[in-house]
């Protein structure tokens, strides 16, 4: 399985690349992890909804360039479907036994996804009711690819 995790801004915290890379290196043996980072906008505080859909659409756009057209595609959305990992695991399993070996999962900027975005989307995934810096959140998703690869091998893997 090909797997792209398209995200916004530069990733500047050393201990979440470190992170990131350890989950990367593992994952090595069972699917092929593709980081993808767009550029973000400026978005200060005080922005009014207009400015704010503005920067949404400007980087969606830049989300959407990054999206095979043959990939199904995961955004992470707060108000998205909670899953188990168990059902990560299975959703992973389907697609691939379904023939689609591209997926791609879309993390957005400190504003969210633009509307664009969302309708290429094929299934909103939440993480909780929580809002998680954008950041973090690509550790927190490898971690999971990761745990459900492990999952459908049936190898052990702390619980
Ligand atoms: C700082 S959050 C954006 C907050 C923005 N107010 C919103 O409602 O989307 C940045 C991105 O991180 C991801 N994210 C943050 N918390 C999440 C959660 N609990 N579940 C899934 N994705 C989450 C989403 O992709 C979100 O677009």
């Amino acid at each position: 399985m090909k797997i792209t995790i398209v995200t916004v801004g530069k990733l500047k915290e050393k201990y979440l690349k470190q992170g990131i890379q350890e989950y990367v290196k593992r994952l090595g043996p069972y699917a092929s992890i593709d980081m993808a980072e767009v550029a973000d906008e400026k978005a200060p505080e005080n922005l009014s909804e207009a400015d704010m859909k503005e920067v949404k659409n400007k980087e969606g756009e830049r989300i959407l360039a990054k999206i095979n057209p043959d990939s199904y595609v995961i955004t992470l959305e707060i108000e998205g479907k909670q899953l188990t990992s168990e059902k990560l695991a299975k959703k992973l399993d389907d697609l691939a036994t379904y023939g689609k070996s591209k997926v791609t999962f879309v993390i957005g900027g400190s504003l969210g996804l633009s509307d664009e975005v969302l309708k290429r989307s094929d299934m909103g995934l939440s993480f909780s009711k929580m809002t998680f810096p954008h950041q973090l959140m690509r550790l927190v998703l490898v971690e999971q690819i990761y745990r459900a690869f492990k999952i459908n091998r049936g190898e052990p893997y702390h619980k």
